[in-house]
């Protein structure tokens, strides 16, 4: 189906403010590095999808996914739950990275408009879209090959801001520490009271 066939839901589905992005957020131009070296997203993980993120103008963060092999569902073509993996990572780093609000995922809804063969490389252009206290609204289109290619998937995610110890509670505190640690994540240049 077309997307202009598509049921158009409201979004943000809420009333929202105007998202601000953080005094210390980086700037136009800056090349993300990975958040954590074992995410399957962005890390140095064997077949994981190697996504690298720069911010760019206006608020959007454009992330590139390159396809491969690994990544297949039908023969030659991209798993449909690998890309919506690719659209959590590069929404959850447009939404860490501009406003530097811890979040995790509450809701991830993917339109599949093309095939992704494999070969190609994913350009994602994501944005904040809305803020509503703890909740985060932000969307993303992945356009085929170049930043202006066609449209081949386009994902809404609703964060929930969280605190640290969200992280410490259900995952790896060790990881964590050393996660802190990293000078681009030092704990007073982010926004952690949820
Ligand atoms: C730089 C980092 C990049 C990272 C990118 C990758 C991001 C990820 O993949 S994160 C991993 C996947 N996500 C998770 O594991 C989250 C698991 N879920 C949870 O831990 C909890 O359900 C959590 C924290 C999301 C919400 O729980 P809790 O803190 O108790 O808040 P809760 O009161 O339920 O919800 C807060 C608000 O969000 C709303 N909300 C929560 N989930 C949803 C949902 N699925 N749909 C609609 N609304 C929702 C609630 O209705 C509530 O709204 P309101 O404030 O208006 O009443």
């Amino acid at each position: 189906m077309s997307d202009e066939r598509r049921p158009a839901n409201p979004w943000p589905p809420v009333e929202t403010q105007r998202p601000e992005i953080h005094p210390k957020a980086p700037g136009p131009g800056t090349d993300l590095e990975m958040h954590y070296t074992e995410c399957f997203g962005c890390g140095d993980v064997d077949n994981g999808l190697h996504i690298h993120s720069t911010v760019g103008e206006s608020g959007v963060v454009h992330s590139r996914f390159p396809v491969t092999r690994a990544h297949q569902g039908a023969p030659g073509l991209a798993h449909g739950g690998l890309l919506a993996c690719a659209f959590d990572e590069a929404l959850g780093s447009t939404v860490g990275n501009l406003l530097r609000r811890p979040a995790v995922t509450g809701k991830l809804e993917t339109d599949f408009l093309r095939p992704v063969p494999v070969g190609t490389t994913l350009f994602i252009a994501a944005r904040v879209d809305g803020v509503a206290g703890r909740k985060i609204y932000a969307s993303a289109d992945g356009h085929l090959n170049s930043a202006d290619g066609p449209v081949a998937v386009r994902a809404r995610g609703l964060f929930i801001q969280v605190g640290l110890e969200h992280f410490t509670t259900h995952g790896d505190a060790d990881a964590l520490a050393k996660f802190t640690q990293a000078p681009r994540l030092r704990h007073d240049d982010w926004d952690i009271n949820p």
